[in-house]
């Protein structure tokens, strides 16, 4: 069997009262995966696990077959481009911030950034729509703009994996559409893996060819969104009822809510 691009094995880490463990998870190059799962499931510290922010306390993550956190952080680097919850923002110019993209290419006395480093930067910042803010400080951005500017920075470190947790979470929805295209995109063109983690499960099921679903502390299923996005899956996990259907332009599974006065109204009709 061929090996897989991004395992994990056997994973496990966390916090004093919260602990993730048993984690199994194998990705295939050029694939488009989705973390779901209510909210403290789990699904940032998983994250934290893999960009080592936090301790492993046990199993392994690999990347092409070679061990994570055996990897040089430049090695690591230039294949994997993390997007945080929250953008670590300072007094930097949203050009400067974005350029620090290409610093895993950098060698050891290049301190000057090289045309093709302020070209792929440019082109990134286009795709996000936030090279028209470029001389701006990055503390003068909305939160949208921020994230957006985060993403372009993660694209211009040019990885062949990149993670996200809730990339689209500060995004109207014209920027949530063109963020998600742009990694579409990405994905089937240059074979971008993608591995991002996403509260709308309509955006999940849309994008995201594998889903992988989270619930305290544990993976409890994953498959594709027809497979994760059931009725029984869905009321189990996140504790509510919904309606699902299918979308019929994409074949994908649609998720509706459920109100309180819906369910009153359905009741008094029914009885
Ligand atoms: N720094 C920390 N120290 C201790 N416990 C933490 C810390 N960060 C998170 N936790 C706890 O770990 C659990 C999982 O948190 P995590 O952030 O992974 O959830 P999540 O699935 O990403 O949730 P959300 O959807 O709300 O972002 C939560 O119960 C949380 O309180």
């Amino acid at each position: 069997m061929s090996e897989a691009f991004f395992r994990i094995d056997n994973f496990s880490c966390g916090y004093p009262g919260f602990k993730l463990s048993g984690i199994n998870l194998s990705l295939e190059k050029g694939s488009f995966n989705g973390i779901i799962g209510p909210n403290g499931s789990g699904k940032t510290t998983l994250f934290r696990g893999i960009t080592s922010a936090i301790a492993t306390l046990e199993g392994t993550i690999s990347l092409k077959g070679q061990q994570l956190d055996r990897l040089s952080l430049k090695e690591r680097a230039q294949q994997m481009a993390i997007v945080s919850q929250f953008v670590d923002v300072d007094q930097v110019s949203v050009e400067d911030y974005v350029l620090m993209g290409r610093m895993p290419y950098h060698g050891r006395f290049q301190f000057f950034e090289s045309k093709d480093d302020y070209e792929i930067a440019h082109n990134y910042m286009q795709l996000t729509d936030v090279l028209k803010h470029k001389d701006k400080l990055m503390t003068e951005l909305s939160g949208g703009e921020q994230q957006r500017a985060a993403i372009a920075r993660a694209l211009t470190q040019e990885p062949e994996l990149l993670l996200l947790d809730e990339p689209t979470s500060h995004l109207d929805i014209t920027h949530q559409v063109r963020i998600l295209d742009l990694l579409h995109r990405l994905n089937q063109e240059m074979g971008l893996t993608v591995l991002m983690v996403v509260h709308d499960l309509n955006l999940a099921s849309e994008y995201c060819d594998r889903l992988v679903l989270f619930n305290d502390g544990k993976l409890f299923t994953q498959g594709t969104p027809d497979e994760v996005l059931t009725f029984d899956t869905i009321e189990k996990v996140y504790r509510t009822p919904v309606i699902t259907r299918t979308n019929p332009y994409s074949n994908k599974p649609v998720i509706f809510l459920v109100s309180e006065k819906m369910m009153k109204e359905t009741k008094a009709s029914e009885s």
